[in-house]
């Protein structure tokens, strides 16, 4: 799949981000106007997310959710991924604990349970749907190919030969290469698998870590202004990926966020074989026994904890628990050793099996932020200390006292007048 992630695959989808995040924008102003006040308080977290799972749809899948536009009939994918995301943090973590601890009442199915087979049942059977598709359009693509090259039409006349940019059709191609080795050929099931990964790692992870980066801009409203400045004086409203990743101050905001509000806090591995790590820094036991190196029996359990190197005062300073964009213009040397895929952090892991959707996420989250911050002055709806970090799996927002409506994140929302509103530095 990796190839399908590259840079010309992300810079021909960054048209359907921004047109999303124009979706959002419209859909907050018109909720401002319509309150009949200069500022209206919005759930930042839904609307984000149902953007995400929109993106995801039509560029993983050319797959309409509509999820924004809501008017529409909800589709029964959309409506089953609800019903198991409405599963609130505690009834997750609860289902969890008792399914760990007792293993006989895996056998009854829970609420969480049945939601999560109905929403797997329905992802294979729109995932069936969208691959038969997907294929009879390759199918047709590469006969019209082939008709193309009989004729010998000239060569800059080159028909179409992708129906559509969307990840899957990639992936799809890709894999009815008459030249593909059956052995690296993906079955009907891997690639179904592959569309229920997409829709999983795909859209909560970016939603959640846009909608912390405007929690974090509503407490740092020097920080938001100077990032509006930038934006507004890129001169288009319509962003090309190469725009969106030469404006430095937005690269610092976003990097800083992934860092500070990790979206996966945690990732585990088995030791596949026997092992020994070396540790930079010797630790002394409880007996007063040094060690400099771990032994790691086959089979142990390995918790890379993604949060706790983000946040660690030893590799990024004592002021790590800060939200300070400008530290990316030099961060120090610890910091630059850490193996991450992307950015000095393991916020997308490292190594083989690190996220392949880094860059897809980055460029969806830059170009939200272009759009909103240009559009919009965010501030805190609530104080700060109740806005909670849950964890399953993400950490969602929650409000303290409001635990009850599940993962959210309110925010004041003002219309920013563009040349009326004054730097608070300046
Ligand atoms: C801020 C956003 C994101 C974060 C923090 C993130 C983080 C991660 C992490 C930590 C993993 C490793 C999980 C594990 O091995 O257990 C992972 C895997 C993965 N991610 Fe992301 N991700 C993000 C966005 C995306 C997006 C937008 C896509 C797709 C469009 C995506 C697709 C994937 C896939 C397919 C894998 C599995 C890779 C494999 O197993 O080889 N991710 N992601």
């Amino acid at each position: 799949m990796n190839p399908a992630f590259g840079p010309a695959q992300i810079r021909d989808l960054t048209e359907i981000f921004v047109n999303k995040s124009c979706e959002v924008r419209d859909i907050w102003a018109s909720r401002i106007i319509y309150s009949g006040k200069d500022a209206a308080r919005i759930d930042t977290y839904s609307d984000l997310l149902k953007m995400t799972l929109d993106v995801i749809g039509l560029a993983g899948f050319n797959y309409e959710f509509k999820s924004l536009s809501g008017g529409e009939q909800p589709d029964s994918l959309h409506k089953a991924y609800s019903d198991l995301r409405r599963q609130t943090i505690s009834g997750l973590k609860i289902y969890f604990i008792i399914w760990y601890l007792f293993p006989l009442s895996r056998k009854a199915p829970s609420s969480v349970q049945r939601a999560t087979d109905k929403a797997v049942s329905e992802m294979r059977s729109i995932g069936t749907r969208l691959l038969a598709a997907m294929k009879r359009d390759v199918m047709e693509a590469q006969k019209a190919q082939t008709a193309h090259t009989q004729v010998q039409l000239d060569d800059n006349a080159t028909p179409d030969t992708l129906p559509n940019r969307a990840l899957l059709t990639l992936l799809v191609q890709a894999n009815m290469r008459p030249d593909l080795p059956e052995s690296q050929r993906l079955s009907d099931n891997d690639v179904i698998d592959q569309i229920r990964t997409f829709l999983v790692a795909g859209h909560e992870t970016t939603s959640n870590a846009t909608a912390w980066c405007l929690h974090a801009l509503s407490q740092a409203p020097e920080v938001q202004q100077k990032l509006r400045d930038e934006l507004w004086a890129l001169p288009s409203d319509n962003p090309t990926m190469d725009e969106l990743q030469a404006l430095p101050y937005l690269d610092m905001v976003v990097r800083e966020t992934l860092r500070m509000y990790t979206p996966v806090p945690s990732i585990q591995r088995i030791a596949m074989k026997d092992d020994v790590i070396p540790l930079e820094t010797p630790v002394t036991d409880i007996h007063g026994k040094i060690h400099r190196e771990i032994r790691m029996p086959k089979g142990t359990a390995v918790d890379v904890p993604i949060l706790a190197l983000n946040r660690s005062k030893a590799i990024w300073g004592e002021d790590a628990l800060e939200f300070r964009p400008d530290r990316w213009e030099n961060i120090p040397e610890a910091a630059k050793r850490i193996p991450g895929v992307w950015g000095n952090m393991m916020t997308f892991l490292g190594g083989p099996r690190a996220c392949i959707g880094y860059r897809f996420s980055l460029v969806e989250i830059k170009a939200l932020l272009f759009i909103l911050i240009r559009a919009f002055e965010f501030e805190m709806a609530v104080p700060a200390d109740r806005v909670l970090k849950g964890s399953a799996g993400i950490v969602r927002p929650t409000i303290r006292g409001e635990e009850e409506k599940g993962p959210q994140m309110p925010l004041m929302v003002r219309l920013h007048k563009h040349g009326e509103c004054q730097s608070p530095q300046a």
